[in-house]
């Protein structure tokens, strides 16, 4: 007999053939993420579930008795009690590497956009306010041999790095845990504490997982030690920076400027005064979202989850973090 999976979010055909090729499954065809009350419907009978994120802790394992594997279709995973669910016997994946590009695309997008002011520039021109461009606001920043600072030089970090140095010959100052030297033997970089890079950069990149450790990592005392004119750039998650902070150091002029994927509320509320800031430019928590890399990413996830269901060993299992449920 086949091993029961359920799939909570509509994928191509060719990842629904694959799981079939396994699994007796379920799917949730609809666009809107699926409601929690039919997620805990779904989950009572089955050994897997494939899901983009889920909230896992006491409540969702009380209504999934034979659950072995939740398999995340994305990196980030800090809603997963990692040591409830080891506690259960059960085994999270997520889907790193294959949007690692895909991301890092999206990051100097951000970079660019904000230190060149593009989606202002965009709006002048096509409503006809060639004349506002006189400003002085549009004198903008350079971006090539300036110094990026990245916050987590990991998979993403090191895709960004190599763009700023080989592509845009900017010195690439980082800050980790750990120290990644072919890294920086390859692209150049150098390894300093937290509070130089934040002191030296003209564009900061936040790239940490959310953990107990990296919440806030960024606050008031952090955006004091940016230049006046730095940006900083959050594509990681929204309580990576403090955004209280944030807005009041954009408000004060302590830093120039800001782009950013990610929100401490997500969907970003109307009233965020991050939306109503000229010099922040804002995208939907939409890193990985090109077509190829979603695809990458489901088809990544469908693996990882047949693996745990069949006896396998899933090639992405989480670490265990110090989690934020
Ligand atoms: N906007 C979007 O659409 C996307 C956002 N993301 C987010 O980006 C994050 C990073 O992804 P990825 O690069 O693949 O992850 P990695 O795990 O490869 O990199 C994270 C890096 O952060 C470092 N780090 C972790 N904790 C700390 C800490 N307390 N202080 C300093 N450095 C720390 C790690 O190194 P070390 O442990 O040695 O310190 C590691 O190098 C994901 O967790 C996710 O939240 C990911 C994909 C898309
Ligand atoms: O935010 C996206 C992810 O994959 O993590």
């Amino acid at each position: 007999m086949k091993p029961k999976v359920y799939i909570a979010k509509p994928v191509s055909q060719q990842v629904e053939n694959y799981i079939a090729e396994h699994c007796d499954y379920k799917i949730w065809r609809e666009k809107e993420d699926i409601p929690k009350e039919i997620l805990y419907k779904e989950i009572q009978d089955v050994q897997g579930l494939m899901i983009p994120k889920a909230k896992v802790n006491e409540d969702f394992i009380k209504n999934a008795p034979q659950l072995k594997v939740v398999s995340h279709i994305s990196v980030g995973y800090e809603t997963l009690d990692t040591d409830l669910m080891e506690q259960n016997g059960i085994v999270g994946t997520h889907t790193p590497y294959v949007l690692d590009d895909t991301v890092a695309d999206l990051i100097f997008g951000l970079i660019l956009s904000s230190s060149r002011r593009l989606s202002q520039l965009d709006r002048y021109v096509k409503n006809g306010e060639w004349n506002k461009l006189d400003d002085p606001f549009f004198l903008s920043k350079d971006v090539h041999h300036a110094t990026l600072g990245i916050i987590g030089m990991g998979r993403i970090g090191e895709q960004v790095a190599k763009r700023a140095s080989l592509g845009f010959d900017m010195d690439v100052i980082y800050y980790n845990r750990s120290a990644r030297p072919e890294a920086e033997e390859k692209y150049g970089l150098e390894k300093k504490e937290l509070e130089q890079v934040l002191q030296e950069s003209d564009f900061v990149l936040t790239m940490v997982p959310l953990t107990d450790e990296t919440h806030h990592l960024i606050g008031k005392e952090e955006l004091k030690l940016m230049k006046k004119d730095a940006i900083l750039i959050n594509a990681s998650r929204g309580k990576v920076v403090n955004e209280q902070a944030l807005i009041q150091a954009l408000h004060d002029g302590e830093i120039g400027g800001a782009g950013l994927d990610v929100y401490e509320t997500e969907p970003v509320e109307a009233t965020n005064p991050l939306l109503q800031m000229e010099n922040v430019v804002t995208t939907p928590h939409i890193g990985s979202a090109t077509a190829n890399a979603r695809e990458a990413m489901a088809m990544k996830a469908a693996e990882n989850l047949v693996a745990g269901v069949t006896g396998g060993k899933p090639e992405n299992v989480v670490k265990e973090l110090k989690h934020l449920v």
